[in-house]
Formats: C-alpha cells, sequence, structure tokens
C-alpha cells in the first residue's frame, strides 16, 4: 500500500460489475476504456468470485489502473486491498466495522463507508472515514438488498451531517449520464454541499462503448464542478450582488423581452393539467403567443419533449403519473423547463406520494402553489389547505419561506395568493397585482402557472448561454416566473376594469382578450414589483 494517503478525485467512480458486461466484452478492456474515457477511481467488486479469483482480478486491474494513475479501492475485503497494496477499501454498513478496518489497514489507506441514513453519515464522520457513498438515489438491479432508495432530495439530506468535516461524498445508485446532471445540480444541502462524484456500475459496464460512457458522465461532472453558482448556497450573497441584478425596472424590461420572445417564436407549452381547467389553459397559453399541447400518455413524452418549450404539471386531478413522470424526465433530458403546480397536495395522502415522486424523478424549474400547498411540500403545519384551497391567512414571514423551499428543492418557487412572492433561493420578488374577481373564477391559479410555463419556454429561448452539460434548463427562470405571474396579473386588472365585465363569467373570456392584448409597456407601467 503507497506510504501517503493518495488524492483521490472522486468525480467519476467506477464501482466494476463483470456480471454487467456486454457480450463479447472482455473486462480488462472495458476497464481501460473507461479510464480513457475519463473514470477517476475504481473500486473492484467481486460478489461472486472466490477470494484467488478476487486476487488475481484486483492484481490485473491495478496494473491497468496503475497506467492511467488512477487509484483502486477493494469493495469489502481488508485481505485482498492488504495483498495488493490498493490505494483503500470500500465497507458497507453490515462489513469489518470501521475501527477494525482502520486499525488493519495502513494509515494511508483510504476508508469510504457505504450511507444510507444521516445518522449513518454523522457516525462516519465521527470514525474518520475519507469518504461517503450515499444512496441509492434510484432504484437499481444491481445489487441485491438494496436499501430503501433516498432519491435526490433524500441526498441532500445525507450531505448535511458532513458539515465541515472535510470528508467526501459519492452519490450511488441507478446514476446515468441521463440523470447525472439532476443528481448534482438536486443534491445540494441547504449550506451549499455539493457531491464529490458519481459512482457507477451499469451506465459504463454494461456499454458497449464504457470509453463514450464515462466521457458522458465526465463532461456532465466536470460541468457542474466548474459552475461558479451550482448552488442556491448563502456565499451567492458575498460574491454577486444580485440585488443589483435585479431592480424592479431590470426586471420589468426583462419580462417585456419574454413577452416578444414567446410572441415571435410561439413556443410548445407541453400541459399534464387537470380536467377542470384544460381549455381555458390552452386559449390562455394561445393569448399570450404560446402554443398549447395537452398530452398525457407516457409513451409519447419523449417525441413531445425534443421540441424546444416547456412543461407544465398540473396535479389537480392526477390521473396520468406516469406521463408526469416520464414528461419530466424527458423535459430535463432536453434542458426543457419544468413547471410543477402541486394542486391540492394537502388534500390526500395520495397527492403528497405523488408530489414526492415527481420532485425525485426530476428536477423542478419552478414550482407554484397557494400557501396551503407549499406548506405541504415544505412540510410546515403553518398553513392548512381545505381541498385546493389554502386556509388562513397564510405565512406570517413569506419572504424567508419562499427563499427556503428555493434553496430546498432548489429551484425558483412562486407562492400565489393576494399578494405573489417569488425567490430562486438567492433574491426574493413581491408583486402586489391582482384582482378579487380572479379569486371567483375556477383555476385562476392553474392559469397562473399555464402562464409560468410559457415565460419559462420565452426565457429558454432567449437564453445567452446554452450549456446542456451544465444547465436543466437554460435562461433566467427568475425572471421567466415573475413575468408569467405578471402577465396573468396585470390582465387580470385591465379584464376587470372592463365595462363589459358584469361577473365571473364576462371576467374570464375578459381575461383571455387581455392577456391577448398585454404589451411590454402595459406590464411595465401597472406591474408593481418590490425586490427584498
Ligand atoms: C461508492 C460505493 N457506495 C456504496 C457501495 C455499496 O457497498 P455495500 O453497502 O458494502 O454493498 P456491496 O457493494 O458490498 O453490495 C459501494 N460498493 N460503493
Ligand atoms: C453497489 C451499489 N450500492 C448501492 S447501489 C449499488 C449498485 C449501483 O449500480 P448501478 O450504477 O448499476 O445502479
Amino acid at each position: 500500500m503507497a506510504s501517503a494517503k493518495p488524492a483521490v478525485d472522486y468525480s467519476i467512480y467506477l464501482v466494476t460489475g463483470r456480471d454487467l458486461l456486454p457480450p463479447g466484452k472482455d473486462y480488462l478492456e472495458s476497464l481501460e476504456e473507461s479510464l480513457q474515457g475519463g473514470v477517476t477511481v475504481v473500486q473492484i467488486r467481486e460478489k461472486t468470485a472466490d477470494t484467488g479469483e478476487f486476487l488475481e482480478i484486483a492484481r490485473a486491474s491495478q496494473v491497468v489502473c496503475r497506467k492511467y494513475n488512477v487509484p483502486i479501492l477493494i469493495n469489502d475485503r481488508i485481505d485482498i486491498a492488504l495483498a495488493i497494496g490498493a490505494d483503500g477499501v470500500h465497507i458497507g454498513q453490515s462489513d469489518m466495522p470501521f475501527s477494525v478496518a482502520r486499525r488493519l489497514l495502513p494509515a494511508s489507506a483510504i476508508i469510504g463507508v457505504t450511507c444510507n441514513t444521516p445518522e449513518h453519515v454523522a457516525q462516519a464522520v465521527r470514525d474518520g472515514a475519507d469518504y461517503v457513498g450515499i444512496g441509492p438515489a434510484w432504484t437499481t438491479q444491481t445489487k441485491k438488498n438494496l436499501s430503501p432508495v433516498v432519491g435526490v432530495r433524500g441526498l441532500k439530506e445525507l450531505l448535511a451531517p458532513l458539515g465541515t468535516s472535510g470528508v467526501k461524498s459519492v452519490a450511488i445508485g441507478g446514476v446515468k449520464s441521463t440523470n447525472a446532471l439532476h443528481c448534482l445540480h438536486g443534491a445540494v444541502s441547504t449550506i451549499g454541499h455539493t457531491l464529490d462524484g458519481l459512482a457507477v456500475v451499469s451506465d459504463i459496464v454494461a456499454s458497449p462503448q464504457p470509453r463514450d460512457a464515462a466521457k458522458r458522465l465526465a463532461v456532465i461532472v466536470q460541468a457542474f464542478k466548474s459552475t461558479r453558482f451550482n448552488s442556491f448556497s448563502l456565499s451567492h450573497s458575498t460574491c454577486v450582488n444580485f440585488r443589483e441584478l435585479y431592480t424592479p425596472e431590470i426586471i420589468k424590461a426583462s419580462v417585456g423581452k419574454l413577452l416578444n420572445a414567446i410572441r415571435t417564436h410561439a413556443p410548445l407549452i407541453h400541459q399534464i393539467t387537470n380536467t377542470v381547467v384544460t381549455t381555458q389553459s390552452a386559449n390562455a397559453t394561445l393569448a399570450l403567443g404560446a402554443s398549447p399541447i395537452m398530452a398525457n400518455a407516457p409513451e409519447e413524452m419523449a417525441d413531445i419533449s425534443k421540441i424546444e418549450g416547456a412543461l407544465l404539471i398540473n396535479m389537480g386531478t392526477v390521473q396520468a403519473l406516469d406521463g408526469m413522470l416520464e414528461a419530466g424526465k424527458h423535459a430535463n433530458l432536453n434542458r426543457n423547463p419544468v413547471v410543477i403546480d402541486p394542486v391540492g397536495v394537502g388534500a390526500s395522502q395520495y397527492r403528497k406520494e405523488c408530489a414526492d415522486a415527481l420532485l425525485n424523478t426530476f428536477q423542478a424549474t419552478v414550482i407554484k402553489g397557494n400557501a396551503g400547498e407549499l406548506a405541504t411540500l415544505a412540510k410546515s403545519d403553518e398553513v392548512l389547505s381545505k381541498g385546493v384551497d389554502s386556509v388562513g391567512s397564510g405565512f406570517a414571514d413569506p419572504a424567508t419561506f419562499v427563499l427556503n423551499l428555493a434553496r430546498r428543492e432548489r429551484c425558483v418557487v412562486v407562492l400565489t395568493g393576494a399578494t405573489d412572492w417569488i425567490s430562486d433561493g438567492r433574491v426574493v420578488v413581491r408583486l402586489s397585482n391582482g384582482h378579487p374577481l380572479l379569486a371567483q373564477i375556477t383555476g385562476s391559479g392553474c392559469l397562473v402557472g399555464t402562464c409560468v410555463a410559457s415565460f419559462c419556454a420565452g426565457a429558454s429561448l432567449v437564453a445567452e448561454s446554452r450549456e446542456p452539460a451544465r444547465e436543466l434548463a437554460h435562461g433566467d427562470m427568475l425572471t421567466a416566473a415573475i413575468g408569467g405571474v405578471l402577465a396573468l396579473t396585470v390582465a387580470s386588472e385591465f379584464a376587470a376594469a372592463r365595462e363589459d365585465v358584469k361577473g365571473s363569467g364576462t371576467f374570464l373570456g375578459a381575461l383571455i382578450d387581455e392577456l391577448g392584448a398585454l404589451t411590454p409597456e402595459k406590464i411595465a407601467q401597472a406591474a408593481k414589483v418590490e425586490v427584498l
């Protein structure tokens, strides 16, 4: 074993699995190709080999790893690690206790520990582990007796106990190039702790081209790591003064540009929405200048999400959860923004489970809801719901609430009500437009979701940077969310002021008309925007 602790780059952590090799693919050839593709650390995991065979495989693998100067770790077997002088070991919760492994191994040995709960992580930190393998992030066929899936949002909870310990972390379980960016972006603790890498078996080993498979992952991890603001951590506000970037004047001007972009490009707004508001949502989309498509079948999601636009998932009548999950995954893959409207999420346990499934399966760009809905998502009992409505006067401190929820869910949060509150985890904006008649029509909140999705598509179309390896959605989604809310609330004021509006029935028609008649100038004149 080497004398000094090797510096390990955990970015692309390959765990071997010979059973998964494609027919005809040689193990060592696959390993070497994956190293050429950018694997930065290798763990030899042999669940079926006897000791002699394991030793032979480990030795042969070490020769290949040394050629690329990549550290080699051994799964479970301290004896094999000692025998070949490996760089370290990976141990699970039911393997050799950490203290014994530490005693048996040289001081220079890297020891990594599997952690499935925050308590496991806290213990690994106390023990002095070098890194933790946290997960399972998703379900996988690769490991028997898999622990319960924690999901991307669970990874974030597992990162929290690492604190300032310096212990490194990799996510494991179902990690693939198709979900890698979601995993990295979503798994950031509230104090800004990010993953150090991704641990992968099948996405590389089962590939006939492991070099390409490793490269795909490496590009994503490197791009994520090089992003200056890859987390919603407090440190942001010390680097950039966001309140200078987002003044009310700048916001109003940017919203106008997004409205023009929608009108010019008519982006596709894919909406999986409830049966109550489908027609009015489609009409509102058309009025704004975008192009609606209402499509629920999982089979069509891959095709629909290839067209540039945005996705709205409205949980008002959850009839198509499979379609919603599939649509969200494909939207992330194609870098289309995703707006989630968790309508009535507090009304039933089923809806709560659906919302969890959605938020763990793909990364939302914007979550929009009333106080009761967002309180349910945040697991707060400060505001209660009755059906799809919020009960009571709302949060005592809505600004802090939206800021924290945005940081927790790693997206823009829109809290609707008489006053609307919007945050991306860095800036909080208060909007004070709207009219009481909005409360007299069904689905006015759903229309906000439609407008926000349309503006997100507009923001994506005019985005200055388009880096698919680094961004799950291109463009300024904070401004987009503000634009969507302003469009509906400002239009509602114009509609309510019309002489032909006699009540809620005529108001709805006038509202659609006024959405169609909105201009950047009208929005800029009427918008009541405060940046807090
Ligand atoms: C990086 C990494 N994380 C977790 C595991 C799982 O290890 P363990 O819990 O010991 O289960 P087996 O791998 O032995 O099935 C891992 N191997 N690597
Ligand atoms: C070893 C291990 N530990 C938790 S999940 C897992 C297997 C991960 O394999 P894959 O990357 O193919 O999902």
